[in-house]
Parts: structure tokens; sequence; C-alpha cells
């Protein structure tokens, strides 16, 4: 790295308004329970970072707060050089969002709401194109308070992107999605990414998700982040295990076992037996369990399975 860019990055990281959001030290304490324990995010202008952690960690907390919700216990927070609070309606309105307990007026029909935020973003000359890659168009008499769950998860996504928006906070935006929405969002926010190239802050508990949307992952757990990185990062920090799954008669297991190393262990899960290694160890354990495979004239049915994000992450929150 160059001088230059080292001393941008040294003032980037004092200075809040070089960050889209700058989270510095951020705990929350309700009553004597601390959902947020010295939280430091820091998130640059077009940079989407995702938040995963279990049930609890404080992920909705933090969205919370960024959204003005909350106030922090102690802590700086700062939303485009400003405290949350301070931010006038016009800022407030490039912020998008999806909450949990965000209702949108039920009263109205899905076509009205559109229409009412093309009023709000006159600028804005997709609405068709939204309305139509979020799958409401057949939805556009219906009244909102009619909708299913995943159907008005869908247009708080429509709320949530239309518009100049400079920053979405979206907590578990496509946790009531089948399948085949959760894909069309995907594509819906990748979309407006590459047009807008807003700055983003995604809580999910989809692993995939997080690696589909996001530059940058959090674990958070218990209030603490932590880890963080871009998935490759989090699979070299967290060396992983590599698992050799296979059938075997016993006393083939029994001979295989003799040329374990020590930290290899053979656990047997079913019918199933699974070595776990570390990933130098891979090539030569597959090896000897071929060779085992070819001269004993046996089908051991070998599966060797890569650690995954999910690994990393089940590792982090269980330590
Ligand atoms: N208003 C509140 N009053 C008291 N405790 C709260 C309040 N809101 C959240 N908490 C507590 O703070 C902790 C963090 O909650 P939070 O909703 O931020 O977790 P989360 O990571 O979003 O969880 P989930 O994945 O279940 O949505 C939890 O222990 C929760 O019980």
């Amino acid at each position: 790295m160059s001088r230059l860019n080292m001393h941008m990055n040294h003032v980037a990281n004092h200075r809040p308004e070089f960050h889209a959001v700058a989270f510095t030290d951020v705990s929350k304490l309700y009553g004597d329970k601390i959902a947020l324990d010295r939280v430091t995010v820091h998130i640059a202008h077009g940079e989407v970072i995702g938040l995963l952690g279990p049930n609890g960690a404080g992920k909705t907390t933090l969205l919370e707060i960024l959204e003005g919700l909350q106030e922090p216990s102690s802590g700086l927070v700062s939303i485009f050089g400003k405290r949350p609070a301070l931010l006038n309606p016009g800022e407030r309105g490039r912020i998008g969002i999806v909450f949990q307990r965000y209702a949108l007026p039920s009263e109205l029909t899905v076509g009205q709401l559109c229409d009412l935020y093309q009023h709000m973003y006159p600028a804005d000359p997709d609405k068709q194109g939204l309305i139509t890659q979020l799958g409401l168009a057949h939805l556009l008499t219906q009244q909102i308070g009619d909708l299913s769950a995943g159907q008005t998860q869908r247009l708080s996504i429509f709320a949530a992107l239309y518009g100049d928006k400079s920053l979405l906070v979206l907590d578990e935006p496509t946790s009531a999605l089948d399948v085949r929405s959760r894909r069309a969002v995907w594509d819906a926010l990748l979309l407006r990414k590459q047009q807008r190239n807003f700055s983003g802050v995604i809580a999910t508990h989809h692993m995939e998700e997080a690696m589909e949307l996001c530059d940058r992952i959090y674990f958070i757990d218990n209030g603490k982040i932590r880890m963080s990185g871009n998935a490759q990062e989090l699979l070299q920090q967290h060396a992983c295990r590599i698992s050799i799954k296979f059938t075997a008669p016993a006393w083939l297991v029994e001979e295989l076992k003799e040329s374990l190393p020590a930290d290899a262990p053979l656990t047997l899960h079913g019918q199933q037996h699974m070595i776990s290694c570390a990933s130098h160890q891979a090539a030569g354990l597959i090896g000897a369990i071929l060779l085992l495979e070819q001269t004993n004239g046996l089908r051991l049915n070998l599966v060797v399975t890569q650690p995954s994000l999910e690994d990393v992450y089940l590792s982090v929150i269980a330590n």
C-alpha cells in the first residue's frame, strides 16, 4: 500500500464523514442487559456489509440505532458524517429501510403505495421495472392489509429500493420469501446496486444471502463483533477442517484407525464414518482410503466436504 493510501485510510478511520456509516465503540444496554458491547463497524461509500449472528446477538439493535429508533448508551454513530437524530427529512428520505416491525399503510392498495413512492421520488424512472422484478405486478389492486407475509416483504423491499437511496438498512429482508422470490429480490438489489452504488447493511440468517449481496461480513454474538472480512478472508482466517465421509465394514475401519494421525479423529454418524482433518492431511487420507477400496474390491462411497462459510460461522459462534 502506498504512503498516500495509508494516510487516506488513517484519515478515513478517524473522520466519520469519510464513511457512509461509522459505528465507533458503540454499546447499548437495556436495563442491565448488554445488547451491544463496544461495537465498531465502518461502512465505506458504496460498500454493503452483512451482519450474521444467532437470535438475540444484537443485529436489530444495531440497525435500530442506525435508524435513530434507539439511542446508544455510549459510543459514536454517524451516517454521512451526521448523528442519525440530526439528519434532515431529505437525508432521511435517502435511506431505504426494511424492518421486521415496520408497518406499511394497510388501507392502501399496492398500486396506490407504488404511486405514492413515484410522487415522492419523481426522478426515478423505473417504477414499473422494479414492480415487475419484485413480482408485484399482479397485486397492484390488492389492499396491503390482505397481502401474505412474503408479498408484504416484497412490497417493503420496493419501498426501500425505490428512489434515490444512498443507504439501505435491511433487517432480514427475505426471511418470509420462497426460494424463487428470494433470488428475484437478490437480482433486484444487485441491479440497483450497479445503477446507484448505494451503501448498505443487511442483517440476515442466510449465509448465501450474505455471500451474494455483501462486500464484507461481520459475525456478531452476544453484542460483540467476533470476526469480519469478505467470504474468502473468513474462510482463510479460520482454518476449518475438511470432512471425509465413507461407509466401510468394521474390520476395515479398525485397520484404517491404526494409520490415522492423532489429530484426525474418526467418528461414526449413523451408517457413515467420518474423519475430520486439517487441509494438509486430506490428500494423504483420501489416497489411503481409495487404496483400501481398490485392494479390497469394495465400494466405500467416499464423500469429501470442504469447509463452508456456515462451518466458519458455527465454529466462531461456538467459541
Ligand atoms: N426493547 C428491548 N428491551 C429489552 N431488551 C431488548 C430490547 N430489544 C432487544 N432486547 C434484547 O437485546 C438483545 C439483542 O436483541 P436484538 O433484537 O438486537 O437481537 P437480534 O440479533 O436482532 O436477534 P434475532 O436474530 O432474533 O432477530 C436480546 O437479548 C434481546 O432480548
